[in-house]
């Protein structure tokens, strides 16, 4: 059996390449954890956890991700064999609860290693391999300007790069935030679908008005106006208006999907590998949408091409995804952490065909901006390496 013999988890910073404006935080960089595995027979594999806005977007930080790594996950993981993926994840469960961002990203890694291992692509190892080989990629519009946001929808409609827009909204007052949205729905027209996240951000009073003022405004989507508990608001919202709400902070891993497809809560999921502690409990999220007759939508938590090739593979393997995924993450930073940058084009993303996640390192631009890089926190076992 395979044993564990280096586990090395280190935080990346990548500016923005223009201010990110979330209901929550500005990003002006974005913070990705690494998580990076090598097995007694020199296989490798990486993974990726990483959140948005420190601890503002959710109850993980950059910092925390690589903690709960370092000091609780990867003891574990060195009793384990690196090839059974699910023994290996229900073990550190017994021992980790929550922390399903650092869960996350080491159940990556270790598909990421057994995919390199049997030498199939990751989206093989789950619900029955790939039916697509491309998904629809939306943009988030949120620079904070309502000009310079029509501009950027523009330019990516011009490349043939988008033509789904999600805008974040949240932080203004309701009407003021959709008149900034009818503004770009008037501009793109029927050239591209509009959606918004208001990140938790209205009451329910607020989000009646609002989903009532977007349906007007021609807006297809409206992800997670009220806050992540209230089950209950977000079903008297969903039945009350024609506009679908979709969950997404909501959604914590299955049994989350479970109780708010079972309450009619959302017409619609995020599907996030992050926020459901993996790619095997995603495919889990995804499943119960389909058994509930909810619509499926591919989420992002803004992660780099690691954590972005690994929500393509499950993405690819879901036999519906009608609202397409938010795939963009490393067309939101200034430079690309991987050798070959992922591919986009005419629209979509094209999913990596290679062994595991079907990606690499770009290993002098991580090295360079690894936030330890004075002093690199490997973790050799002890007696093994
Ligand atoms: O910020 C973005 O552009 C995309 C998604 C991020 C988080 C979310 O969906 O709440
Ligand atoms: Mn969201």
């Amino acid at each position: 059996m395979a044993t564990i013999v280096e586990i090395d988890t280190y935080i990346v910073d990548i500016p923005t390449i223009r201010p990110h404006v979330l209901a929550m935080a500005t990003m002006h960089h974005q913070s990705i954890v690494l998580v990076r595995l090598r097995d007694s027979d020199g296989i490798e594999g990486i993974g990726e956890g990483t959140t948005i806005g420190g601890l503002s977007y959710g109850e993980e930080s950059p910092e925390g991700i690589k903690l709960a790594i370092d000091t609780y996950i990867a003891p574990v993981l060195e009793t384990c064999d690196p090839s059974q993926v699910g023994a290996a994840m229900a073990k550190i469960g017994k021992s980790v609860f929550g922390n399903h961002l650092a869960k996350c990203a080491v159940e990556t890694a270790l598909l990421d290693l057994a995919g390199k291992r049997l030498g199939v692509p990751v989206s093989t190892l789950i619900g029955g391999g790939a039916i697509r080989d491309r998904l629809p990629v939306a943009w988030t519009l949120a620079s904070g300007d309502t000009a310079r946001d029509i501009e950027e929808a523009e330019r990516v409609l011009a490349e043939r790069r988008h033509n789904i827009f999600k805008l974040k909204i949240g932080k203004r007052d309701v009407r003021a935030d959709v008149a900034h949205v009818a503004a770009i729905k008037r501009a793109v027209g029927d050239r591209g679908s509009v959606r918004v996240d208001v990140n938790q951000n209205w009451s329910e009073a607020q989000a009646d008005l609002g989903m009532k003022l977007l349906e007007e405004a021609g807006v297809d989507l409206v992800e997670q106006p009220v806050a992540r508990h209230d089950h209950a608001a977000m079903a008297r919202l969903s039945a009350k208006h024609v506009v679908p709400l979709m969950a997404d902070e909501a959604l914590h891993g299955p049994a989350d999907a479970f109780a708010i497809a079972a309450c009619g809560g959302a017409r619609v999921f995020a599907v996030k590998i992050a926020q459901s502690g993996g790619l095997l409990p995603a495919h889990a999220v995804a499943t119960i949408a389909q058994a509930g007759g909810v619509g499926l939508y591919g989420g992002t938590m803004l992660e780099g091409g690691v954590g972005t090739a690994a929500s393509a593979h499950v993405f690819a393997t879901l036999p519906s995804l009608a609202w397409g995924t938010e795939l963009f993450g490393p067309l939101l930073l200034t430079e690309d952490i991987l050798a070959e940058p992922l591919r986009y084009a005419d629209f979509h993303l094209s999913v990596p065909t290679g062994p595991g996640l079907g990606i690499a390192l770009d290993e002098d631009r991580v090295a360079f901006h690894r936030r330890d890089r004075r002093s690199p926190t490997l973790h050799v076992v002890a007696g093994r390496g």
